[in-house]
């Protein structure tokens, strides 16, 4: 069997990552986050990619999908050889543009079957506050208000139209993300009890 994936797609703040990790807790899932596994290849500095990363991240771009794929595919090959959720994955904050789409498919179609797109539907107003407060303890240096409106700006060009893509396939679970932790995850567990 090919490995299953969910895209967990929504703005910046929007619950992504907490939600994720949530449902690797409840679940079979391993959850992995493009963003994340960008500021730890950033952060290596053995790394041939770190400089490009950084200096993409600084300017506000996205990091070459080569880069985003190549360890995207790294974290999902190594997690099948050893880790006990061998075959279902959660992938946080990507494809974020139709370009990464593209390389996704390229890369993958055959390989991985995405099973649903998770869309966290929050308010701009909420993405930013939850960011800001965020931005006291995360050390991201994108956490800040000046990022955050370009960020937002980013989401709704180029990630929105990738939730539109999907959902016209029939593929997008929505999820109103702007209630409480728990209000949230009660409607994610419900999506995943029934088709995760
Ligand atoms: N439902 C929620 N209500 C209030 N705060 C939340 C909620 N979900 C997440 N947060 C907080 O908001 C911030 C952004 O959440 P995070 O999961 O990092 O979002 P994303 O990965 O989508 O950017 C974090 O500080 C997190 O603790
Ligand atoms: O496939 C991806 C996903 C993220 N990013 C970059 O990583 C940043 C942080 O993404 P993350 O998902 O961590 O942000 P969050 O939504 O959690 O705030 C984004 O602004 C993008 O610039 C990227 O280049 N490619
Ligand atoms: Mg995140």
């Amino acid at each position: 069997m090919n490995p299953q994936v969910v895209f967990a797609l929504g703005g910046p703040g929007a619950g992504k990552g907490t939600q994720c990790s949530k449902i690797a807790e409840h679940y079979s899932y391993t959850h992995l986050s493009a963003g994340d596994l960008l500021r730890k290849e950033r952060s290596r500095t053995d790394s041939e990619f770190s400089q490009i990363i950084d200096s993409c991240f600084k300017r506000g771009e996205f990091a070459p999908v080569e880069i985003t794929i190549t360890l995207l595919r790294k974290a999902m090959e190594e997690t099948m050889k050893t880790g006990e959720n061998k075959f279902h994955f959660l992938i946080d904050g990507f494809p974020p543009n139709e370009d990464n789409l593209q390389g996704w498919m390229k890369v993958m179609d055959g390989k991985a079957d995405v099973k649903f797109v998770l869309f966290l539907d929050c308010s701009n107003e909420v993405c930013i506050n939850r960011c800001l407060e965020r931005g006291r303890t995360s050390g991201r240096d994108d956490d800040n208000k000046e990022s955050l409106e370009k960020r937002i700006q980013t989401y709704l060009r180029f990630m929105r139209p990738i939730i539109e893509r999907y959902e016209k396939q029939g593929k997008v679970r929505t999820v109103d993300a702007s209630r409480s932790l728990n209000e949230v995850f009660a409607d994610v567990k419900s999506v995943f009890d029934r088709e995760g």
